[in-house]
This record gives C-alpha cells, sequence and structure tokens, in this order.
C-alpha cells in the first residue's frame, strides 16, 4: 500500500515578535477560566473596530494581539494556520468540517480559505457552548456567516446528526483539532458513514505537541495492516493512554469523564497516503500537523468460506 510519512520542514524559523504568551504551567487553567469572554470584550473595544468590521484578517490580527499581549489562547496561529489555508486553496473543498473550534480562530481562517477558493460550506463542531457563542460572535463580525455554520455539541453526537438529517453527506477536507484521543474513533465514524471517502484529505493538530501517537498508527498503516486489526477486534488507534494526563482529562472539568464510542470500526480499506508538516504553536513551541490524503479504496469480496479476498484498487 502507497503509504508515505516524510517529515518536510515548513517553516524556517519562528518570528519571535508574534510569539503568544507562554502556556500556563501545568495545574494552572489555561482555558475556560474567563479568558474568552475577555477575549471578546478585548475585539469589540478595539480602537480598530469599524475597521475589523467584516475583515476576517483584521480579526484574526485582533486575536493575535490578545494573545500576544493579554494571555494564552489554545488557537491553531499563524505558521500551523497558513499550512492548513494552502491546503484548502490546494484542495478547494465544497465541505469542510472542523473538529473543535474553541473562540473561531481556525475557523475564521479556513472559513474565508473555503470561501476564496469558492467552498459552499465550513462546520465548526464546537462542545463547549459559550465557547461556540464566542465563535458565532466572533464570525459574524468576520462577515462569514454565510459560510460557517456553528455546531454546538459533541464532535461525535453532531457529525451523527447532521449525517442522520442529510445535512451533510461529504467531507473534502477535516481539521481535526479537539479531544486528542477523539481523532481516531471521529476519523473512524465518518469512514464508517462514508463521508470520508477516497478524495478528502485530513489535517489533524498538534501531531507532535501534545502528539497523538494513536491517531498517527491508524493513518499511516497499510490496508492489510488495517484489515488485520478490524479483524481480529482490536481497537487499534483508540488507546487514552499515552497522552499524558493533562491532555486525556484536559475538559474533564467541564464535561466530565469522556465517552468514546470504540465499537465503530471505520473502513479499513481506505488507502491513505500522509505526511507530518513541522511547524510551530502561536507560542513559538515547535509542533506539527498531518495530512493524510485518502487516495482510494481497495474493494472486498467476501468468499463462501467467509476468507476475505481483495479485488482491486479504486
Ligand atoms: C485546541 S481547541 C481548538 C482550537 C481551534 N481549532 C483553533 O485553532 O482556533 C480544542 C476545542 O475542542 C473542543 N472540544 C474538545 N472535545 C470536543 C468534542 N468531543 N467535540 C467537540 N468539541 C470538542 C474544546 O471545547 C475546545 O474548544
Amino acid at each position: 500500500m502507497p503509504v508515505s510519512t516524510m517529515g518536510r520542514k515548513s517553516a524556517d524559523n519562528f518570528d519571535g515578535k508574534k510569539a503568544y504568551q507562554a502556556q500556563e504551567e501545568e495545574g494552572v487553567p489555561f482555558f475556560d477560566d474567563g479568558r474568552e469572554i475577555e477575549l471578546l470584550h478585548f475585539v469589540y473595544g478595539h480602537p480598530s473596530i469599524e475597521e475589523i468590521r467584516n475583515s476576517p484578517q483584521r480579526v484574526l490580527e485582533a486575536i493575535d494581539e490578545y494573545g500576544r499581549t493579554k494571555k494564552y489562547l489554545m488557537n491553531v496561529g499563524n505558521d500551523k494556520g497558513k499550512i492548513v489555508a494552502d491546503l484548502i486553496a490546494e484542495r478547494k473543498p465544497q465541505v469542510m468540517v472542523e473538529l473543535g473550534g474553541y473562540v473561531g480562530y481556525s475557523c475564521i481562517l479556513f472559513g474565508d480559505a473555503v470561501r476564496q477558493a469558492g467552498g459552499r460550506r465550513y462546520f465548526s463542531l464546537e462542545r463547549n457552548p459559550e465557547f461556540a457563542a464566542v465563535i458565532m460572535s466572533l464570525v459574524d463580525l468576520a462577515g462569514l456567516s454565510d459560510t460557517v455554520k456553528v455546531v454546538v455539541g459533541s464532535s461525535a453526537d453532531s457529525i451523527k446528526r447532521l449525517h442522520a438529517s442529510g445535512i451533510l453527506t461529504q467531507v473534502d477536507l477535516m481539521f481535526l483539532d479537539h479531544y486528542k484521543p477523539a481523532y481516531t474513533t471521529d476519523l473512524k465514524l465518518c469512514e464508517h458513514l462514508k463521508l470520508v471517502t477516497p478524495g478528502a484529505v485530513l489535517a489533524a493538530d498538534n501531531v507532535i505537541k501534545p502528539g497523538n501517537p494513536p491517531y498517527l498508527e491508524y493513518v499511516r498503516s497499510s490496508v492489510s495492516s488495517k484489515q488485520k486489526q478490524y479483524e481480529s477486534g482490536e481497537t487499534n488507534g483508540v488507546e487514552t493512554t499515552g497522552f499524558g494526563d493533562r491532555w486525556k482529562d484536559q475538559y474533564k472539568t467541564r464535561e466530565g469523564e469522556e465517552k468514546l464510542s470504540t465499537e465503530i470500526k471505520g473502513n479499513p480499506n481506505l488507502i491513505y497516503e500522509s505526511e507530518l508538516v513541522n511547524s510551530y504553536e502561536p507560542t513559538g513551541v515547535p509542533d506539527g500537523i498531518e495530512i493524510t490524503r485518502c487516495i482510494g479504496e481497495v474493494e472486498v469480496e467476501v468468499e463462501m468460506n467467509g476468507k476475505r479476498n481483495d479485488l482491486r484498487q479504486s
């Protein structure tokens, strides 16, 4: 199976002048402590508010200014954001979905890129209703409400609901940036619902910081190895171990114990080509985006004796 995992440098150096405040030390909250509402007051109280209105770029600059001068924000940021924005310009998705919207930075950056590329819809799936309200407010300020739809709820529930109602029938590009162990379960759900099919592209954030070994293992696996896992009943790629408590329990205070739907086994026959693109967090800490292209599907026929036979690659 053609699976590539080449490392590629995307940015030579991080420009320290644009660095966000450092993320708080372990044990100190770095989100959901009122800073998201403070950001709204900062943006709407900005001396340049009239120039910010209807300008996605100026809204992003105002959010960056808050992150630089006030408090850390867990946004994808300018460097990693450019990697995905370039991918949007190349792939020209009609429908793009992001998992995890926070205060709307990626949503505004990528929603604008999708609109410029002639796309139809950008869905931002965000579980925290307060954060979703912040996204909606800033998306409206940026003049992107016609393209962006913010969906409140857990990503898995929202994907199922949007699919069942016929609102979401395909995902051309997906940005994964929510609860780290849910990257693989949500991808498998999208495979199962045939939302992710050949032609789809996935961009997964934070694959270096904090890292996501189970997800990388899954998207870098060959079809034959995924088929073996599938048949053995092993839930490859959905472990919650190996993340460290800070990331495994990141949303526990607000949301309680995470419930991952590990029973959905996905479609092992999809052929992925995956590569890591190195970049930086908005604080300057090295991180990377894993870009995965679904380049085909192996058709499988089950014979009389139950043995699987691969027919051909599409
Ligand atoms: C890192 S932030 C997203 C940052 C955003 N993509 C950006 O770059 O501007 C992660 C977000 O995912 C949300 N989240 C976590 N688990 C989720 C889930 N299962 N479903 C939907 N949203 C989730 C959190 O509430 C948080 O706002």
